[in-house]
């Protein structure tokens, strides 16, 4: 009986991957390929490299197992990934390729438009897209987002009183999953905090992330069931609140400067019409995105800084000595705890000197500006190394919409191409020393193409200022509260395909109370 369920399993799972595979196969053969295709080999049928490359980014050695293919065939090469064959490309001249080129077309895992919509603008190319694109944009550009920076404060600020102040330990990932689904929550979808909605959102949010980067199997039991399931009803609490704020925006009860719903509701063609310039099922497939791309990815970062200012004494020493990290006495911070700890509570003081600048000029309790932000640059400096070396997205996929020529190679038509940030940014051709934490390579802009973590060219991350106006927000108030050191020995991470620190990052916490020991420290 086991025997025979293993056997439907293994067909199950086998047999969409076979039968994509044919048919992918009928297609690239009907013509001849071409003879100057990049080096490399399609591997195995369907399997091609897909277990490889899986089981190396589970166990981080990802980033090794793309660069062992550069240093063996280039940067361009193919191969098969997921049952289609593939051409791997690196470099800021393939990134200006794969960024820039409208001879390619974004490509998402089959799961992605069955979970979040087939209006998601990750799925959508001209016309449609420019006007998605702009219309989310019209709530998430700069000058926009800086009316947003005291909620931001405020949210943060409540969060940490919530879930950090008290502690002696806490486990950093899911803490700061929770807070970025918060902000997100508050400010981009307008739902009340403590209510039914909220709630009922977070649930079902939490159960369609489980299964969505599963095999795309709808069987019953299957973790994509589960998450096809769980998206339905975060879609449908979505289209309650939507048609809630379309009621109150045609009552004049409220302004689509509100949130991001009430914005793309409220949204008409220009000259006066009355028509909504996005559909409601483009409106809700958008929000699903953002709600997907905005959280793992920047909690992703938020936990790896704190990871990094842990244990990093060279950041601290050029941040508060103004030496060299080797000309540094630990004898001469003042702060050290305790001779017998083996890690400092250094993590606070990294970025004090500005965070101690800012906090200097505000009444208690005073919430963070816009110009707050702008002189965080240290602190983004380091988000950005931290972004460098360890990218929460690692790549993704194009598809090639006609034959292309690349370094001399032609990337076939309907071949998929695939991008990874990794190699270029360990390049140390572009990146001196770049297994060095640097913050200050980013004191000039890196070279085109060449940082990639937030992707380039027109599909640039939309929400990247809203990323930085919650990273600096949140490193602000943390190192101005807390001191922090890793309670785990073992230091390392997964990728699934997120990074994710050793048992989600415990760490434990020292409180120093806002501007009270910082204040004193030598800064
Ligand atoms: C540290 C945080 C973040 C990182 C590293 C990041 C990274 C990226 C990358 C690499 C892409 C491009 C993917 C590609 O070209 O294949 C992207 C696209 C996108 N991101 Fe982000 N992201 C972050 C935060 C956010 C946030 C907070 C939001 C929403 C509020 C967001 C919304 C989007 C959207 C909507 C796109 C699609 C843009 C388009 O296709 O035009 N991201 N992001």
């Amino acid at each position: 009986m086991a025997a025979s369920v293993a056997v439907a399993l293994l067909v199950a799972f086998l047999l969409p991957l076979i039968i994509y595979w044919l048919k992918t196969r009928t297609t690239t053969t009907k013509k001849p390929l071409p003879a100057n295709l990049p080096p490399g080999s399609l591997g195995l049928p369907v399997i091609g490299h897909s277990l490889g490359l899986l089981r190396a980014m589970r166990s981080n050695t990802g980033e090794r197992w793309l660069q062992s293919r550069v240093d063996r065939y280039g940067p361009i090469s193919k191969l098969s990934l997921f049952g289609a064959p593939t051409v791997f490309v690196t470099g800021p001249a393939a990134n200006k390729l794969v960024f820039g080129s409208d001879a390619l077309a974004p490509k998402q895992p089959r799961c992605l438009p069955l979970i979040l919509g087939r209006r998601n603008i990750l799925e959508l190319a001209g016309d449609d897209y420019r006007r998605v694109r702009g219309a989310m944009m019209q709530f998430l550009r700069p000058d926009v987002l800086r009316r947003y920076v005291g909620a931001m404060d405020a949210e943060v600020t409540r969060h940490l009183d919530a879930e950090w102040s008290g502690r002696r330990s806490v486990t950093v990932l899911p803490l700061m999953k929770r807070l970025t689904f918060d902000i997100i929550a508050t400010l981009l979808f307008g739902l009340d905090r403590g209510g039914d909605v909220r709630a009922r959102l977070a649930m079902a949010f939490a159960d369609m992330l489980e299964g969505m980067w599963s095999v795309p199997l709808d069987l019953p039991f299957t973790a994509f069931r589960r998450s096809l399931r769980a998206s339905a009803t975060a879609r449908r609490v979505l289209e309650t609140t939507l048609a809630e704020k379309k009621a109150r925006l045609e009552r004049g009860e409220s302004s689509p400067a509100d949130d991001l719903l009430s914005c793309l509701a409220g949204i008409r063609a220009e000259g006066g019409g009355v028509e909504q310039v996005l559909t409601d099922e483009e409106i809700l497939d958008n929000a699903m995105v953002v709600l997907v791309a905005g959280h793992d990815t920047s909690s992703v970062l938020m936990t790896f800084m704190i990871r990094h200012l842990a244990g990093d004494l060279a950041t601290l020493a050029a941040m508060v000595q103004g030496k060299k990290a080797s000309n540094v006495e630990v004898s001469n911070f003042p702060w050290w705890p305790c001779p017998c700890l083996t890690t400092p509570f250094i993590s606070s003081l990294v970025t004090c000197t500005e965070h101690e600048e800012i906090a200097k000029n505000k009444a208690e309790g005073e919430a963070l500006t816009w110009e707050d932000l702008n002189s965080m640059r240290f602190t983004w400096r380091v988000a950005q190394e931290t972004l460098r070396m360890i990218p929460p997205i690692f790549g993704s996929f194009r598809r090639a919409l006609e034959d292309i020529e690349f370094d001399g190679y032609c990337i076939p038509k309907g071949w998929q191409v695939f991008w990874a940030s990794s190699v270029t940014h360990m390049d140390p051709g572009i990146f001196k020393d770049p297994e060095k934490f640097d913050p200050s390579r980013f004191e000039a802009p890196a070279p085109p193409y060449s940082f990639v973590a937030f992707g380039s060219g027109q599909r640039l991350c939309a929400g990247i200022e809203f990323a930085r106006v919650e990273t600096l927000v949140t490193m602000h108030h943390l190192v101005r509260r807390f001191r922090w050191k890793l309670c785990c020995k073992e230091n390392t991470f997964v990728r699934d395909p997120m990074p994710s620190p050793l048992h989600g990052l415990p760490i434990e916490l020292e409180h120093i109370g806002v501007a009270s020991s910082l204040g004193k420290s030598s800064c």
